[in-house]
């Protein structure tokens, strides 16, 4: 079962004399919703991501997980990095056991546990292969079996697909809100990618920039999986971008075009 957060009144200063990177963010999650945090480079979103991970104190204000103001990481809350940060030294399998070694389960228990999850995220016939001879999106394969092994109550995830290959970053766009609605766990992504987080979303969080404010929010609530074609996505996308227009938060010409429909951005790039 997903987590609620809560991130109440965060304002966040990296010095004590410097200008605020957020600003009094004030915003609830409900468990198992999946919500995307869209912005311009540099508006904080990663910032807030590390918050909500316990990874960064905020200088006002706290984040709550089920009601408990968070200061420290923890296994219930993982988070997904743009790069997959596996060990080279070790095996598919053993990378994707080491939250379950670490929270105490033996090797067998462990490599039960991520042999099911890897068959799910289609590494059935490399959990035995070092992981340096795997692709991009293999390896992020594994760190998203890795994240998901703890059976965590919340994934974060910092635009994590952004250096993946066109097709891939389809086919995880739809796997992984699939994942995390089977799984009722509370979804928060981090992305630049309009077009991504209609996708993956069933709330968009728009912030601005100097300071970082949430300054609007959209429903998603289209069918899944979601498809760029469909008229709904196409007015959501449109209104997306009003509002950034509306804001200092203006999407930069070439993030507008990366926010064409992913299927012509796959046959682009075929
Ligand atoms: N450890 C730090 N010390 C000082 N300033 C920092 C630190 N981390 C981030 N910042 C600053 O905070 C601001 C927000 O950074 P952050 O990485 O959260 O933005 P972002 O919206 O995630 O950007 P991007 O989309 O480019 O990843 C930036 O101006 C950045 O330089």
């Amino acid at each position: 079962m997903g987590a609620s957060l809560s991130i109440d009144y965060v304002t966040h200063r990296f010095s004590p004399s410097a200008e605020p990177t957020l600003k009094d963010i004030d915003a609830r999650i409900e468990p198992g919703q999946m919500t995307a945090l869209i912005g311009r480079s540099g508006c904080g979103k990663s910032t807030l991501l590390h918050m909500l991970a316990g990874l960064l104190i905020p200088s006002e204000g706290c984040v709550r997980v089920n009601g408990h103001q968070i200061s420290s990481p923890s296994a219930k809350w993982n988070m997904m990095f743009q790069k997959a940060s596996l060990y080279p030294w070790m095996t598919v399998q053993e990378n994707a056991a080491l939250g379950l070694l670490f929270a105490g389960h033996s090797k067998r228990e462990a490599t039960r546990q991520v042999d099911a999850l890897l068959d799910m995220v289609g590494l059935h016939d490399k959990k035995k292969e070092n992981v340096q001879s795997l692709s991009g999106g293999q390896q992020q394969r594994v760190a998203l079996a890795r994240s998901l092994a703890t059976n965590p109550e919340v994934l974060l995830l910092d635009e994590p697909f952004s250096a993946l290959d066109a097709f891939t970053r389809s086919a995880l766009q739809e796997e992984v809100p699939a994942i995390c609605r089977e799984r009722g766990i509370t979804m928060v992504i981090v992305t630049h990618d309009i077009d991504e987080a209609i996708t993956m979303a069933d709330r968009v969080l728009v912030m601005s920039q100097n300071p970082g404010r949430i300054v609007s929010e959209l429903p998603v609530k289209l069918p899944w999986p979601r498809r760029h074609m469909d008229v709904g996505f196409q007015t959501l996308r449109d209104e997306l971008m009003q509002q950034f227009k509306g804001t200092d938060t203006g999407l930069s010409g070439r993030d507008a075009q990366s926010s064409q429909p992913a299927d012509s951005k796959a046959e682009s790039a075929a």
